[in-house]
């Protein structure tokens, strides 16, 4: 399969590796300093693209590859608030996109767990939860996908919440978080590729549960595989349509 990568920064260049590992050829890679090599004739000479760029640019590169016609895997996080119109704009030039807050098996187990618990929770009205999120300094969004991802389960399952509210340490503060609420705490510290935590606290006991990433690998081989999948289909699609957890 040749692939184009739309951002080659920490992710980009560890997906090249998983690619070229599984037989896969990189036929394009854009950086800030070649964005005029992003071209509707560039990306056609790739079978399938992969989008790990920034926050800001990954709906206009989400455009181009619609223009080329080209399935596209995007991994960046920080657009979701054009979800909705990227998704009609999807199924109406009948293209086909694969999206996702995290592509590691071990985080969309968590997702999984994450949404049995919530429901569990409907009966145990003593608890209070809270989801947890440390990362990079350098990321660029807050809160990280992820955690919307969890937070938003969450209130899809635990009747008791209904929105949910970030705080970035040293950057934002909540003064009050209401009951119907569901914080999100993000921290951003060296080097971290990324750490989630659901945790249910009581006046007698917690309840937590972690995801930590030991490196950025298990998200890299996540997006290959994503693109190895998307690569004959047609539509607008999750990570969580590739797994099918019992
Ligand atoms: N879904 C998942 O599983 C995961 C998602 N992510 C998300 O992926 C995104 C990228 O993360 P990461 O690799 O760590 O970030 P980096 O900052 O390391 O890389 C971003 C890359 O995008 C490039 N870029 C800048 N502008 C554009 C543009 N207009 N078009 C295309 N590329 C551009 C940058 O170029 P230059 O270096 O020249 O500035 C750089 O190569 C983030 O949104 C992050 O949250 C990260 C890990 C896992
Ligand atoms: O920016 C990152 O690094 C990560 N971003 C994703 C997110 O925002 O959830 C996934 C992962 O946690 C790493």
């Amino acid at each position: 399969m040749n692939i184009a990568l739309i951002g080659y920064g920490k992710m980009g260049q560890i997906i090249e590796r998983f690619a070229l590992e599984r037989g896969h050829e990189v036929v394009l890679k854009i950086s800030a300093g070649n964005l005029d090599e992003l071209t509707v004739s560039n990306l056609r000479k790739a079978d399938v693209a992969i989008d790990f760029s920034t926050p800001d640019t990954a709906i206009k590169n989400i455009y181009t590859c619609f223009d080329a016609n080209i399935p596209l895997v995007v991994g960046t996080t920080g657009w979701y608030g054009q979800l909705q119109e990227i998704k009609n704009e999807c199924l109406s030039r009948n293209t086909s996109l694969l999206y996702g807050s995290n592509f590691s098996i071990g985080v969309n187990l968590f997702f999984h767990i994450n949404e049995v618990l919530a429901k569990i929770m409907n009966d145990y009205p003593a608890y209070d939860v809270q989801v947890e999120e440390i990362h990079h300094t350098q990321k660029l969004d807050a809160p990280s996908g992820t955690a919307m991802t969890i937070a938003e389960a969450i209130i899809d399952n635990l009747d008791r919440k209904t929105e949910w509210v970030n705080e970035l340490e040293g950057q934002t503060e909540i003064e009050v978080v209401k009951q119907d609420q569901v914080l999100i705490a993000s921290q951003r510290i060296e080097n971290i590729p990324g750490t989630h935590t659901v945790l249910y606290s009581s006046e007698v006991d917690e309840i937590e549960i972690k995801h930590t990433a030991h490196s950025r690998a298990g998200f890299a081989l996540g997006a290959v595989v994503a693109a190895e999948w998307l690569k004959n289909k047609q539509g607008f699609y999750n990570i969580s349509d590739i797994f099918n957890f019992k």
